[in-house]
């Protein structure tokens, strides 16, 4: 049984399909890279598989995770998912996280739940959240635990967000353009972070990006969108080393100009 399976998903608000026809699997422990333009449907194909839609937006077809069909369910149901099936990194770790609360409490709120989950002694939860903050390599942790989210850096901000969703062990993670807020440098670093995390504790990746050479670093396969339907999917090196769709085409040829066009600086 695949982990999280997508079949014939619509998206539509206001009778119009924003995303229609979409069917795709993953599998566990296996890398997806959701790409294609902006507006595309990436992150409505994302909020569709974490059941975070708004009520205005609605879902057809199925969409399974972890076994459990995610349409339709009830909040219960979808709370009983999140975080124990997958989690989600957003583009701008602030929309994870509390501005009004210290980073170690925020954490500790996921770690509860899972403990719980696990029939684990609650006492162990201040240590594992020093544990998790140097996980994601988070200098003086627990000067991190005792701040404020606007008390440390951006890139500092998005690793404890990774080090949240983290918090649940989550079988798929989610990734909505992770690095796309921050600078080159602190890119790199979170990208490198992502996939050490993702092989050592052996999670699933749905990896969103309009950002070809990001994406082709950290997926094994990818599905292209546009205008909320499927192009072509396959392993990363056959689309986007030799795509076979004009949509894939330009897209491959507009990141080489730009790569030519740096290189020429
Ligand atoms: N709440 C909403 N109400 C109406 N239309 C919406 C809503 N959210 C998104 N859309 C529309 O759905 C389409 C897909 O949006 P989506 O955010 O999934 O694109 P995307 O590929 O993630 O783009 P980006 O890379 O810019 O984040 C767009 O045309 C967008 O305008």
């Amino acid at each position: 049984m695949s982990l999280l399976a997508v079949n014939n998903l619509a998206i539509a608000t206001g009778g119009h399909d924003l995303v229609a026809d979409l069917s795709f699997a993953i599998e566990p422990g296996q890398r997806l890279g959701l790409i294609g333009e902006s507006g595309s449907g990436k992150s409505l194909t994302a909020m569709a598989i974490s059941g975070l839609l708004p009520p205005a937006i609605v879902p057809r077809g199925s969409v399974t995770l972890d076994g459990v069909e995610v349409i339709g369910a009830p909040e219960r149901k979808l709370n009983k998912l999140r975080g124990a099936a997958s989690a989600v990194v957003f583009q701008e770790p602030l929309t994870a996280l509390d501005p009004l609360m210290k980073l170690g409490r925020q954490l500790a709120e996921p770690l509860r739940r899972r403990f719980r989950r696990e029939g684990r002694d609650l006492a162990g939860i201040e240590a594992e959240t020093i544990a998790l903050l140097e996980r994601v390599s988070l200098p003086q942790p627990q000067r991190i635990a005792n701040a404020y989210p606007y008390e440390v850096s951006g890139g500092q901000r998005q690793r404890v967000a990774i080090a949240m969703a983290l918090a649940c062990r989550p079988k798929l993670l989610i990734a909505d353009e992770p690095t796309t807020a921050l600078d080159v440098t602190t890119q790199a670093e979170i990208l490198a972070l992502l996939d050490s995390l993702v092989r050592d504790l052996g999670m699933a990746l749905l990896f969103i990006s309009h950002d070809l050479p990001v994406v082709s670093t950290i997926v094994d396969q990818v599905l292209v969108l546009r205008q909320g339907r499927m192009v072509e999917t396959g392993p990363v090196k056959s689309v986007l080393g030799t795509p076979t769709q004009q949509y894939t085409q330009s897209l491959v040829a507009a990141a080489r100009a730009f790569d030519t066009a740096l290189g020429a600086r």
